[in-house]
């Protein structure tokens, strides 16, 4: 190829070079000695074009020759310096980021997070964009088209970024071909800068906004639950509308809890100098529709998490609990449910429970005792057949409490960062104070009855009420009874939109008013059963009850 270019130039030139001959022959002729000044320039210059020629011809005919019979090392010698002069001449410097790299099929995820980064500055700059459909398939992501260019700044130094495609040609890899990869170019003077600073921040803030604009999951490891993915859990689209505006709460304990979450998403740097894994564990405990699960779910959406909602009773034993744990990702919250009824746990607590369940008569208790046994049924009935219940076999091959200590806070537990632990329970005196103590489970937040605060919040949430004058007999009844914000709940849901709001706050009052009367029933009946003897030791056994840590 090059020799016959090389022949090509070789004889237009000898062409060149016999017709100026010619013309100089022609103009000798017709003119004279008096012309003969104005003959020499175009003759003279003539020649060094001749000569220039002829001398590039030569170094192209050298070069094919070199190129063609010299030894390897020396071909590589003449690229390189090449190479160098290339470069010498061109200041700039490119890097490239492939969407694909080695034979994986899994997009690669410094592309991704500078996708990302691009996608925030590129609908302002670009003037050939791509729009895609996000992953919550409602709004449109702008993004820039194939071979567009955009300039970024960082700390007052100008870079630019194009998206390119490997093109379909001979030389290009077949596997790569029609593959799009992001290159960025800047002046070499600028090389630390961009090396060093420039794409950490590109990462970091690719990362933040990927985090901020991805469809979070509710992950679960049941044997029977739908199939989306592979691996040890199943997922589907976390959608739920629960935040800490409208849990009905006491506003301290709101703002102490959000404050708790909020440090420590933020506290990345303590949890690295102190030497701890960046993780928080929250035991929640209370009555059943007191709000548990809902704040499982306020807390993910504050802090923008996935929930693993890890059922203890589907896993086999301590290494498939491991084995989960190291599928987790970070930013993420593991939850345990109900997890007195999970797992054998009550440690030696059992027998003096056993005590003061004989013994104690109180009939909220007993209600509670009995909405207790339903669950267990129907978590029974819901069971894999294949799983019995861990305490049925005890720990041969199981998951036990060591396993469940180990998962929390032991050497694996350390594989993720950026997690919470959330257990769940309306029996906190069952489990085994090593479950539940400080360092494993930091907070313990007790979510009881509701209150009037949180009644006002619910009449807000329901009915768009601030105030109304039914609040003053609605404030003493609630401070009175014992009601679930479940159950305050389900009076104030408005059957109709249009329906007037009296309705529900009069409703509310006749079930404050019943429940009232029911309760005081009880506690006449139970006086009248229990002895006074009797009543003294159970009132002495409530108080070795729990403390409540706040
Ligand atoms: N504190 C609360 N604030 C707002 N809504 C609440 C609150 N507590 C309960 N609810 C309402 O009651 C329903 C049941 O609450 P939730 O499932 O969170 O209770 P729970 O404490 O998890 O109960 P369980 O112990 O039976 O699992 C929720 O759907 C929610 O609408
Ligand atoms: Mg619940």
């Amino acid at each position: 190829m090059n020799l016959s270019m090389l022949s090509l130039f070789m004889s237009f030139m000898n062409r060149f070079n016999s017709s100026n001959a010619k013309v100089k022959a022609k103009t000798s002729k017709s003119s004279k000695t008096s012309q003969k000044n104005l003959q020499m320039v175009p003759s003279t210059m003539g020649e060094t074009w001749a000569t220039i020629s002829s001398t590039i011809a030569s170094i192209m005919f050298a070069w094919a020759i070199v190129c063609q019979y010299s030894p390897h090392e020396v071909r590589h010698l003449i690229e390189n310096f090449k190479r160098s002069i290339k470069e010498y001449l061109n200041p700039y410097i490119q890097i490239s980021i492939h969407e694909f790299t080695g034979d994986r099929m899994k997009r690669s995820e410094g592309y991704n997070l500078v996708e990302a980064y691009l996608s925030c500055n590129t609908s302002r700059s670009a003037k050939r964009l791509r729009a895609d459909l996000e992953t919550d398939g409602e709004s449109l992501v702008l993004s820039m088209d194939d071979y567009e260019k955009i300039t970024d700044e960082f700390q007052g130094v100008e870079v630019w970024w194009g998206l390119g495609k490997i093109a379909h040609s001979s030389r290009s890899n077949y596997a790569e071909q029609g593959k799009r990869y992001y290159k960025l170019i800047f002046h070499r003077r600028h090389r630390e800068l961009v090396t060093k600073s420039y794409l950490d921040h590109v990462m970091k803030q690719g990362k933040e906004i990927k985090t901020r604009n991805r469809q979070r999951r509710l992950y679960t490891n049941c044997a029977n639950s739908i199939k989306m993915s592979s691996g040890m859990w199943s997922h589907i689209v976390f959608d739920h509308k629960a935040s800490f505006e409208t849990m009905a709460l006491d506003y301290a304990k709101k703002k102490e809890i959000v404050e708790d979450l909020q440090a420590f998403s933020m506290n990345k740097e303590f949890y690295e100098r102190a030497g701890k894994a960046w993780k928080r564990g929250y035991l929640l405990y209370g009555p059943p529709g007191t709000g548990k699960s809902t704040m499982i779910a306020a807390m993910a959406n504050l802090l923008n998490y996935d929930v693993y909602d890890l059922e203890l009773t589907a896993v086999k034993d301590n290494t498939d609990l491991r084995r989960l744990l190291i599928e987790t990702t970070s930013k993420s919250i593991i939850v345990i449910e109900d997890i007195d009824c999970s797992l054998d746990l009550t440690g030696q607590r059992k027998e003096k429970k056993e005590k003061v369940e004989k013994s104690c008569l109180e009939d909220e208790k007993v209600e509670e005792k009995e909405k207790e046994q339903e669950k267990e049924k129907r978590k029974e009935k819901e069971r894999p057949k294949s799983h019995k219940k861990p305490q049925e076999e005890g720990n041969n091959g199981r998951v036990t409490l060591s396993g469940l200590l180990n998962f929390i806070d032991g050497i694996w537990s350390s594989c993720g960062t950026e997690r919470l632990i959330v257990f769940t329970t309306n029996h906190i005196e069952k489990l085994d104070p090593a479950l539940i103590r400080r360092g494993r489970m930091d907070m313990h937040i007790e979510l009881s009855y509701c209150s009037f605060e949180g009644f006002k919040v619910l009449a807000k949430n329901y009915l768009s009420l601030e105030n109304h004058q039914m609040f003053d007999r609605i404030e003493s009844l609630i401070g009175e009874t014992k009601m679930t914000p479940a159950d305050v709940a389900e009076n104030l849901m408005p059957k109709w939109p249009q329906d007037d709001p009296e309705k529900y706050l009069l409703n509310l009052i006749k079930a404050l008013e019943k429940t009232k009367e029911a309760a005081a029933k009880k506690k006449s009946n139970k006086s009248k059963v229990i002895e006074p003897a009797q009543k003294e030791e159970v009132l002495s056994q409530d108080s070795l009850g729990i403390e409540k840590i706040e």
